[in-house]
């Protein structure tokens, strides 16, 4: 709407001059000292909380906020992305991952948020279809190798959004004890990079009897998940002969086709989805479901997306947006890139199991709003702040190692996730804490440290030299939010990713570009297919007389001749 786009402009305006004239001279340390603010500064949903107190903002900066929400029709938008329309405008498709999640009855939903029945009802299909497949292999009877073994191993080969999601659910409940309970005397493993040796890490140890392969590819012509997918048939055809893959190999896709040519079955080892799932939106779909439900059974991935969905739920009917917690995430992600300048930010879980959770966020957040252009096409409002560098370990590590350059060096917007229990928990007879105590001491002070800092005055209250007072200044004044959960369980960790998907899809209505595209991959591909040519075509002539070597030279500038000529020169070193 055209009187929407002015506003919008009109109110970015405003809170740009807010950012300059009046935030820009406030410290955290003093707004922390406005109990008020403190108090207003949070969000609470059943054991979530969410604290957004050491944001720099004001009242003010969240009413402005808002007023933009507004003007960028954001309300509207995600009523549209609910209902199924084909809001990816450029591959015009729906974006519907939280159909994934939802229960089957539609009518639970307002009217403005329901969800397309059809979907639906297909996911719930498909999900039967996990569940018995995942009975049979686990229950290593019905469903058993070649050879007649239970198949008590798994390999998921996939890449991107075919990889990252399911790999930081499998680490997230591998020592929550339901559900390692639930995986005793079975492995699942990743197999995602081409690199050979990415190969012969995923074997290692594993025997193709009682090996199950899923390939995870929605396009099923990815050439790395591909080359993967030849590899381990050859593995598993050269162990137990051609017959093999019927038993041992299955596929999850949108194209059937695709798969038919490869050689499986489509009827008995497919799993299919639908264009309307973006790749990295994908971990509730088979994508994930599949190898997770081999591992963990099927009850604990319902689990999973019962709290997916309940964070969908919140996400679509909170409609005062200082309660919807997504839509906080996402405000202060915009004002924090496009009005603070900030163009970094870390996800800090204070969780080991967590460790795969930036990495999985990483992708959702850049590739859906990394952009150069708005949804139309048109130059962006802001074409700074679409390239905000996410990254992320799990702390305590993290303070070893990163956290200097976030207290003293560049200012980096960070989140931080914390449990009220630990999923393993240890008590030390004649510690003062637990174990779990001391690392959310970390978990506390931190976010103080970064916001409040440290004065040159306090220094020097301390006694430090004048020589070491420069060097031990903290500047403070470092926003962080901070989110606290009782524990890391199957209904938690599909909360987390559900709250952060949500967190890339309302950036992307408020920048105005499309989050559910990713052209930007395609020309490294491209390249890539080109190079391959050239390759096979010098390994040909290799070892006969250079006929022809040159004949494509001139595709390839004067660098990349020099590196294909020096990958091609045995090294003379030692
Ligand atoms: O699932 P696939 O079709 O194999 O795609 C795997 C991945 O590769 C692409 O290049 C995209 O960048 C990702 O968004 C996608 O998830």
């Amino acid at each position: 709407m055209a009187s929407s786009g002015v506003h919008m402009h009109q109110v970015w305006r405003k809170l740009k001059t807010h950012a300059s004239d009046v935030i820009s001279n406030l410290h955290l340390a003093q707004l922390l000292q406005d109990e008020q603010r403190c108090t207003a500064f949070r969000a609470t949903l059943n054991d979530l909380v969410y604290d957004y107190a050491r944001q720099r903002a004001t009242p003010e900066t969240l009413s402005l906020l808002i007023e933009f929400a507004d003007a960028s029709e954001l309300g509207a938008k995600i009523d549209r992305m609910f209902q199924g329309e084909k809001i990816n405008l450029t591959e015009d498709r729906a974006v519907l991952h939280v159909a994934l999640r939802a229960p089957r009855d539609p009518t639970i939903w307002p009217a403005s948020v329901r969800l397309p029945e059809q979907a639906v009802s297909e996911v719930h299909d498909v999900l039967a279809q996990i569940e018995r497949f995942s009975e049979r292999i686990r229950k290593g009877r019905e469903w058993v190798g070649a050879t007649g073994k239970p198949l008590t191993d798994v390999v998921s080969i996939g890449i991107g959004g075919s990889y990252l999601g399911p790999e930081f659910v499998y680490e997230a409940l591998r020592t929550d004890h339901k559900a390692a309970e639930a995986a005793r005397g079975r492995r699942l493993r990743f197999l995602a990079n081409v690199d050979p040796t990415d190969v012969h890490r995923a074997l290692d140890g594993l025997n193709p009897e009682t090996t199950l392969v899923v390939v995870v590819s929605k396009t099923f012509t990815t050439a790395e998940t591909m080359l993967n997918a030849r590899t381990l048939k050859r593995w598993l055809m050269d162990a137990l002969g051609e017959s093999a893959v019927a038993k041992h190999m299955v596929a999850v896709s949108t194209n059937t086709e695709a798969v038919k040519a490869f050689g499986i079955d489509p009827q008995e080892g497919m799993f299919r989805f639908w264009d309307w799932v973006g790749g990295r939106f994908s971990v509730c779909s088979a994508v994930g479901l599949v190898p997770l439900s081999l591992q963990y059974g099927f009850g604990i991935m319902r689990e999973f997306l019962a709290g997916a969905h309940e964070i969908d739920w919140h996400f679509a009917t909170e409609r005062d947006w200082r309660k919807n917690i997504p839509v906080l995430m996402g405000l202060f992600g915009v004002w924090n890139a496009s009005f603070l300048g900030y163009s970094t930010r870390a996800l800090l879980p204070y969780a080991q199991a967590l460790l795969r959770f930036a990495p999985h966020i990483q992708q959702v957040d850049m590739e859906s709003n990394g952009k150069g252009v708005d949804i139309h096409g048109e130059a962006l409002i802001d074409p700074t702040a679409t390239g905000v560098v996410d990254f992320g370990e799990p702390g305590t590590n993290g303070q070893h190692s990163f956290y200097q350059l976030m207290h003293q060096g560049r200012v980096i917007p960070a989140d931080f996730v914390g449990f009220r229990r630990s999923q393993t928990p240890i008590v030390l007879e004649g510690e003062p804490v637990s174990n779990h105590d001391e690392l959310m001491s970390n978990f506390f002070a931190q976010p103080d440290a970064l916001a409040i800092g440290k004065t040159r005055e306090e220094l020097v209250a301390e006694g430090v030299p004048e020589a070491l007072l420069n060097h031990k200044i903290f500047p403070g004044n470092r926003p962080s939010s901070s989110m606290l959960f009782d524990c890391l369980d199957a209904r938690t960790v599909g909360r987390l990713l559900a709250l952060y998907e949500h967190r890339a899809a309302v950036e992307g209505f408020l920048w105005n570009l499309n989050s559910f595209d990713q052209w930007g991959v395609e020309l490294g591909k491209v390249l890539a297919k080109r190079i391959r040519n050239e390759l096979a075509r010098r390994r040909q002539a290799e070892g006969k007389p250079a006929a022809g070597q040159a004949a494509t030279d001139h595709h390839w500038n004067a660098s990349t001749r020099f590196l294909l000529d020096a990958y091609f020169t045995p090294s003379t070193g030692q």
